[in-house]
């Protein structure tokens, strides 16, 4: 972790004041020293490999050299990992840091071509996949001797899936489907890596069996034939092309035109269609969307990894970056002495802290509802659903706010590329709409609030995550005052949540005496997305309450007391951004508001000598930054220049523009 070269004074003077082992932090943040060490291990494994090095940083090339470079260095991690496997090691895990934001982004600045491979592809034969189907798949997938994607989204529709209008038609006569997309619409448009890496993919489509459609299903389709990658008869596929980030991915789009795959390329764990054309149902049509779930699971844990990133890159600029003197006649401060600075990144890192408590929270929930189904028990599915999408939707849009707000915090430098904010960001707000639109995630969960609303009120027992409302019901009358700490500001959500999905309720009823349901429910729209945050910031809150309480009975005071107040100070700024709310539901009175100031003001101080031993515990080596106001050594200016002679325009003392254009401009008479 530390540096060669001199660390810049100022930061070092930091470093002495923090109170608390960094390494303890480390420790408790990855759940063992054990992790820590594999963690440390793999980030050299793979870092030190000089194949894996970027002579010219990645944002100077090409569009196409860009995706050259990221296939050829996806080839190169996935032999890597195959040679750890052959000693024994590599589990799920390196797939989750080389594909997601802990070690991806470090290799593939703008994410991995295949990426959805592993994420999308191979999760879709194992979930939907009889044995007979994985056993034919799951290797030569694992293997990467064929690499798919998952092709769900068309060009017409992302979001309203049941509208897909790729159709897969069965013939009873040649046991075969026959694929086609009817029209511009139905082509397939997004998948990750259709455009020239792929050579298979789950294509989502409307089955249609004796001239009925039975909706959407899973088939897995050959594309491209797997010697000279020429794409086979009746498809035309192609990449859709340059994007706000994420540009190595390859995003691409399909069309078939009659194109046959046999019965049993139908993935059928679920539903089926047997030889003669017969539909057979399956258990649950929601069963289909599993897929989307994992990766909703998986899309939390790395938004706590890039905003991580985001914040050691903000803090230690900030610790030695001086400017503009707070007491006339005084020296320039570090920048981190203007409060309103600390304010943009303190919160920010609490988040991380409950993002990934939170991420870890839901995986295990995933597994375990996951197993259920496995024995066939859907009772679960419904809550996970809902917690995932208000989840998926809400740490999204706030790691895209804080990580903006982090190179903001950077002032003009944060706005080179160097700097590193770029591809952060790109994949954070990637994230807001890929997997369903933030919008749309929190419809579903209110739509499941609802439900349960409907359900406490006759009386029915609900389930883990919303059992509070239980409790509201019960105590209805009784007026809890509003309390400033992290329980009390969390009941206040609790009993703000309740109070709004009773309140969207009503108003749904209401519109129901004159709309359809459905109308009623798009004029109550405002209204139940706000439910669905309020329940989902509550839950976030809990999850951290409980794991906080929970992992900190063997840590040290100092480590367990910074914990406390980062905790403190993320409930303190949550209270203050949702007032509103807070002072029309949860009884909460102006002077409340008074002392949340004065607690986030106090909060902040306290934290100010503690907070930089957090983002170096999070352990991110400079390469993993990839910022030149990020490194360890906090030797901003040299990195600066440094970068900035590696532009391709700097290579050269007069680029032939001036003789071409501008010499005959500025000598011309007109
Ligand atoms: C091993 C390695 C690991 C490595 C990890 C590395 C980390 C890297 C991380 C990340 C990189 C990722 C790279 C990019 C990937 C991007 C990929 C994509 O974007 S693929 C496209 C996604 N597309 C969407 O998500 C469409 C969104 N739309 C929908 O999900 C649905 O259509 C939705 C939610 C809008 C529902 O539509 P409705 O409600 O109009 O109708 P109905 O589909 O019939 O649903 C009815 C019932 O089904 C439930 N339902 C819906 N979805 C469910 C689900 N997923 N599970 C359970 N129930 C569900 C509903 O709650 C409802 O239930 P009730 O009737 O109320 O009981
Ligand atoms: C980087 C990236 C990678 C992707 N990778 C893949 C992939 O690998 N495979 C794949 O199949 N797809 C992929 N997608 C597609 C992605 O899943 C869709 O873009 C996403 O689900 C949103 O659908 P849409 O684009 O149709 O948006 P739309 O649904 O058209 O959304 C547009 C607007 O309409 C609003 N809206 C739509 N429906 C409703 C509603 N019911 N209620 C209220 N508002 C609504 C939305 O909130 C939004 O504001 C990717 C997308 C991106 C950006």
């Amino acid at each position: 972790m530390t540096s060669a070269t001199k660390v810049n004074p100022d930061l070092s003077d930091e470093r002495k004041k923090v109170e608390f082992d960094v390494e303890e932090f480390t420790n408790w943040y990855y759940k063992g020293a054990e992790n820590v060490a594999e963690k440390r291990f793999l980030e050299n494994f793979f870092l030190s490999d000089p194949e894996l090095e970027d002579k010219v940083p990645t944002s100077y090339l090409s569009h196409k050299e860009k995706y050259e470079n990221a296939v050829r260095k996806a080839v190169l991690v996935v032999n890597k990992i195959k040679e750890l496997q052959a000693d024994g090691r590599g589990g799920v895990d390196i797939y989750m840091a080389l594909l997601g934001g802990t070690l991806g982004t470090a290799i593939f600045r703008e994410a991995n071509p295949i990426t959805v491979h592993f994420v999308m592809f191979l999760p879709a034969i194992m979930n939907h996949g009889t044995s007979d189907q994985q056993a034919e798949w799951i290797s030569r997938a694992w293997n990467c001797n064929i690499i798919g994607t998952y092709a769900q989204t068309e060009l017409g529709h992302g979001t309203y899936i049941r509208g897909l209008e790729t159709t897969a038609t069965y013939d009873p006569k040649s046991k075969e489907f026959i694929l086609n997309s009817p029209n511009l619409t139905s082509y397939k448009w997004w998948p990750g890596g259709l455009g020239h890496t792929t050579n298979y993919a789950i294509v989502i489509a409307q089955l249609h069996s004796l001239g009925k459609c039975h909706g959407i299903q899973p088939f897995i389709v050959q594309l491209r034939d797997e010697e000279t990658h020429m794409p086979l008869k009746g498809i035309k596929i192609g990449e859709i092309g340059n994007k706000v980030g994420m540009n190595t991915v390859n995003n691409g789009f399909l069309a078939f035109d009659n194109v046959r795959i046999p019965l049993k390329n139908m993935l059928m764990k679920n539903a089926k269609v047997l030889e003669d054309g017969q539909f057979i149902k399956p258990k649950s049509s929601v069963l289909t969307y599993g897929t989307m779930m994992f990766v909703r699971v998986v899309i939390l844990k790395d938004m706590a990894s890039y905003l991580s990133k985001a914040v050691t890159i903000a803090l230690r600029y900030s610790m030695v970056r001086r400017q503009s003197p707070i007491e006339p006649n005084k020296p320039e401060p570090k920048i981190i002495e203007h409060v309103t600075q600390q304010y943009k990144i303190f919160p920010a890192i609490a988040k991380v802290i409950v993002f990934k408590i939170t991420a870890e929270f839901l995986w295990d929930m995933y597994n375990q509802v996951t197993h259920d189904l496995d024995k066939g028990d859907l009772e679960r599915l419904p809550e996970l659903h809902a917690i995932s999408c208000c989840l998926k939707a809400v740490c999204t849009n706030e790691a895209a706010q804080a990580v903006e707000i982090c190179r903001l915090s950077t002032g003009g430098h944060g706005y080179l590329n160097s700097a590193g904010f770029q591809d952060i960001y790109g994949m954070v707000t990637a994230a807001q709409t890929y997997e369903g639109e933030n919008t749309v995630m929190f419809l579903q969960t209110a739509r499941y609030l609802i439900k349960c609303w409907e359900k406490a009120m006759n009386g029915e027992k609900l389930t883990p995550t919303v059992s509070y409302l239980e409790n509201f019901i019960k105590g209805r009358n009784s007026r809890q005052s509003f309390q400033n700490s992290p329980s009390g500001i969390l009941k206040a959500f609790q009993l703000a949540a309740a109070k709004k999905i009773a309140e969207s309720n009503k108003h749904l009823e209401e519109r129901k005496k004159y709309l359809s349901p459905e109308e009623a429910t798009n004029q109550t729209g405002l209204e139940l997305i706000n439910a669905s945050e309020l329940h989902c910031q509550a839950f976030l809150l809990q999850a951290t309450i409980e794991v906080l309480e929970d992992s900190t009975k063997q840590t040290s005071l100092q480590l367990r007391s910074v914990l406390k107040d980062l905790l403190e100070l993320y409930s303190v700024d949550l209270a203050l951004r949702y007032t509103g709310s807070l002072l029309e539901f949860a009884n909460m009175t102006s002077s409340d508001i008074e002392f949340l100031q004065r607690s986030l003001e106090a909060l902040l101080k306290k934290l100010r000598y503690n907070i930089l031993g957090i983002v170096d515990g999070f352990d991110h080596p400079d390469q993993i930054l990839g910022s030149v106001l990020g490194t360890y050594d906090g030797n901003v200016y040299e990195n600066l220049i440094n970068a900035a002679m590696k532009s391709p325009l700097n290579q050269e003392d007069v680029n032939k523009s001036f003789h071409l254009y501008l010499k005959p401009f500025m000598k011309s008479n007109l």
